[in-house]
């Protein structure tokens, strides 16, 4: 049978991967292409529909960006959701203008036509996520107006006999309470997609094309041990055997006892038959990042001495052509290469291969997917839930838990702390609810006495957030009495802390870890 494709269609927007993994989530198989992507390809692609997302631009502007009026001819069915709603109109003969009140987050929605067929089952007011400062003045010719809210007369309209639908909100953010409805009223109502694509034809479909893509070929394959590396191997494994060999590498960075752990699971006494090498590394680590404050700057040490040591293991297998990273897009668009949005954090398994590195190629598997989609890959692969639901854990490891310079002496800190702090939520039965928690060691030190005496030492800081996704988070409610007595077993067991704070901050405006 032949997979049913919806296209996404970039424009530079934020939320441009959630709409791709909403339609996804309709079990119909999604990709997104940018907007510079030619007519004839889209064609040839023979989708069941396409979707436009959000942007930054204004499409009355001379330089924005822009879709031939073609697209809207195919008879594909289009669905333009805020920029890409204005651009349909502004295209198609209506009219965009700056608007005099801009609309921003939650709001109210009015459906004027309850009959539409992406707004089936949806409530008569309903709440959405707007966006805009744009708004649509005046609908193209053959549009109806099917929902309003009190700032914008056209919050959407559409062509049913065109099959052309335009939304001015979001309805791909999980603040608008019915738009994953609208979304799959879309996909399955508009596009007749029956929706029977599932994870296990995602594991099978990048199995064939990672042999196809290798062949008989050589991989490296960067294992943490973490869940998205741990899926990307078992992938590999499954479609290449023995000619894969996973590297893992213990930087020094590691929780304690972490890297025995790895090597249990992984290595030859584990369940998976690999060929496990572990590189011990932490010299060349910590000697490279003596004396480096800055965050970036230490991301990135990390990052590069991450590629010299995967580097310096391929030679040793001999010519190998691929290196396999357990990528995952949330990683991608912090690094600032997800579209038009901003760099966050440049993490080290982002950006392409240096250009003195011999690999021919990176391989990404999991790269369009977010974590909670890895996870389900995993156990479409029959990973143990315990691997498959364990806490992510950066790759440059506590070297950004530790703010400021990283010493043997604080890394020594932090693994303590952070060991009696899992230890104690382990015990509370906080593990299951809770989506990341970890000790970070600040840079300040302060004043404290302890058996009478004076101490000037540092201070550790708590952290634990409930996510679904990792790209919003807010601090859990971590009850007092465990906070207590955390605090009290850091500071009477770790020798050089004398303070514990909790940190209250959500994602945004903080991020999850310390830099
Ligand atoms: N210690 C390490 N040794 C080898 N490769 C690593 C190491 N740490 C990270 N990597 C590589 O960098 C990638 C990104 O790291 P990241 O922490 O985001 O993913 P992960 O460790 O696989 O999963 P998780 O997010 O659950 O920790 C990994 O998928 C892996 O390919
Ligand atoms: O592999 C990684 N390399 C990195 O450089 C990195 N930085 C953050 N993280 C993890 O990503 C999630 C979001 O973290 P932030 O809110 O701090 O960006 C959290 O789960 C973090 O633990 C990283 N993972
Ligand atoms: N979120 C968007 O797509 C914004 C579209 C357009 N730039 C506006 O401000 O109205
Ligand atoms: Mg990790």
């Amino acid at each position: 049978m032949k997979r049913e494709l919806v296209i996404v269609l970039d424009f530079g927007g934020q939320y441009n991967q959630l709409v791709a993994r909403r339609v996804r989530e309709c079990s119909v198989y999604c990709e997104i292409y940018s907007y510079k992507t030619g007519l004839e390809k889209i064609k040839g692609m023979n989708p069941k529909g396409i979707i436009l997302t959000g942007g930054p631009s204004s499409c009355y502007e001379e330089d924005s960006a822009r879709y031939p009026r073609e697209l809207f001819e195919l008879g594909i069915p289009v669905l333009g959701l805020c920029y890409g709603a204005q651009l349909m109109m502004h295209e198609l003969g209506g009219k965009v203008e700056r608007a005099a009140v801009r609309e921003y987050g939650k709001t109210e929605v009015l459906i004027d036509r309850a009959d539409s067929k992406v707004f089936r089952g949806v409530q008569e007011k309903t709440v959405c996520w707007m966006s805009h400062f744009d708004y649509i003045s005046q609908t193209a010719p053959g549009f109806e107006v099917t929902a309003h809210t009190a700032d914008c007369p056209v919050a959407a309209a559409e062509d049913e006999s065109r099959k052309l639908y335009a939304i001015q909100f979001h309805p791909e953010v999980l603040h608008t309470a019915e738009g994953t409805k609208m979304i799959n009223n879309f996909v399955k109502h508009v596009c007749g997609c029956g929706g029977n694509w599932k994870m296990d034809t995602f594991v099978e479909n990048s199995i064939r094309e990672i042999r196809a893509k290798v062949g008989k070929g050589k991989v490296l394959c960067a294992l943490s041990g973490g869940v998205d590396s741990s899926v990307a191997a078992v992938m590999l494994s499954k479609a290449i055997g023995s000619q894969l060999t996973c590297v893992f590498v213990d930087h020094g960075l590691l929780r304690k006892n972490e890297g025995d752990e790895v090597e249990a699971v992984f290595g030859p006494e584990g369940p998976y038959d690999l060929n496990f090498i572990r590189v011990n590394a932490q010299e060349r680590f910590y000697d490279r990042l003596a004396g480096i404050e800055e965050p970036e700057e230490k991301r990135k040490i990390i990052g590069e001495e991450f590629i010299r040591v995967f580097e310096e293991e391929a030679k040793k297998i001999g010519a190998v052509d691929f290196l396999v990273q357990g990528t995952i897009y949330p990683d991608v668009v912090e690094s600032g290469l997800g579209g038009e949005s901003a760099v966050i954090k440049s993490h080290h398994n982002v950006g392409g291969l240096p250009d003195y590195v011999d690999f021919k190629e990176i391989i990404e598997p999991l790269r369009d997917l977010f974590k909670d989609e890895v996870r389900k890959a995993g156990l479409e692969m029959g990973i143990p839930e315990k691997l498959v639901f364990r806490q992510p854990f950066p790759g440059p490891g506590l070297g950004i838990r530790i703010i400021g310079e990283i010493t043997a002496e604080k890394v020594k800190i932090v693994q303590d702390a952070d060991a009696i702090y899992r230890e104690e939520m382990d015990a509370a039965g906080m593990k299951a609810t809770v989506g990341q928690y970890f000790a970070a060691l600040t840079n300040m030190r302060s004043v404290g006495v302890m058996g009478d005496e004076r101490t000037y030492d540092y201070a550790v800081a708590l952290r634990a957030v409930n996510t679904i996704d990792f790209m919003t988070a807010e601090a859990a409610e971590v009850p007092y009495a465990v906070l207590n007595k955390v605090m009290s077993r850091i500071i009477n067991e770790v020798r050089g802390v004398n303070r514990v704070m909790y940190d209250l901050t959500s994602k945004p405006p903080g991020t999850i870890e310390f830099e």
